[in-house]
């Protein structure tokens, strides 16, 4: 088995029953690399009526299976309305809400109790950059936000660098390779089949930097934010991936 390519969207906290159209012009686009869609948890269920072959996933979902935690959602919940995957501790999730790596792989265990394929996010902040810092906290971040129980089938890890999430900035290809071999190795090094598991790129992927970004060693794909919104943009993403 090799890493799967991946091209997947995070729409985070946009979108309306109207944007469904987007997937609908989506269709046909998926050849040749799989293709995921997170909008917010409202759309899972009717986006799925949308979706065809492209895959459906929620931005985040509590450890525990039921309870009183006003506002969340569990795994179980997402796999009900139609998720097949789950976003988890991305960096706007880890800021706003203050989420540990320990909280991460503790939801990553119960999405994968309930049959959920995990997309584990990692990214230094540009401070961590500026001080030599991200190898360490990459790696630091992988040994706590993905649990003994990942696989090259139940989880994807995506780098995304904090400081080009929505600004369009983002790394040298150097620097993204350099990350990218470290997940790899310590993924690899961990887990027996780890060196399968599909690792993204996040963090202002457009259509005109994206055969760019898929051409660097063990980019198997993109976690895209606001290019993912629209069809006219994520779909030449996707076969951008295709083609790499
Ligand atoms: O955070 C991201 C995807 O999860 C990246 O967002 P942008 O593509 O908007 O920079």
């Amino acid at each position: 088995m090799s890493a799967r390519k991946l091209a997947a969207g995070n729409w985070k906290m946009n979108g309306l029953t109207a944007a469904l159209s987007e997937l609908d012009d989506l269709a046909g686009r998926e050849n040749g690399c799989d293709v995921l869609i997170c909008p917010p948890a409202t759309l899972i269920t009717p986006a799925v009526a949308h979706a065809g072959e492209i895959a459906i996933g929620g931005q985040d979902c509590h450890a525990k299976e039921s309870g009183a935690h006003t506002g969340d959602i569990s795994a179980a919940m997402l796999r009900d309305a139609g998720a097949t995957h789950v976003i988890l501790g991305h960096s706007e999730r880890r800021a706003d809400h203050g989420e540990t790596d320990a909280q991460v792989a503790a939801k990553a265990v119960a999405a994968h109790e309930a049959g959920l394929t995990t997309v584990i996010c990692v990214g230094e902040t540009e401070a961590q950059r500026d001080a030599g810092e991200t190898l360490d906290v990459i790696a630091a971040q992988l040994a706590g936000s993905v649990p003994d129980c990942a696989t090259a089938a139940n989880t994807v890890v995506a780098y995304e660098p904090v400081w080009a999430i929505g600004t369009g900035r983002t790394p040298t290809g150097e620097q993204i390779a350099e990350v990218h071999a470290l997940m790899r190795e310590t993924l690899s090094a961990r887990f027996g089949d780890g060196g399968d598991v599909s690792l993204l790129y996040g963090g202002s992927v457009k259509p005109g930097n994206a055969a760019e970004i898929f051409a660097i060693d063990h980019v198997n794909g993109a976690l895209v934010g606001g290019a993912s919104l629209k069809a006219s943009d994520f779909g030449p993403i996707i076969d951008a991936l295709a083609q790499a």
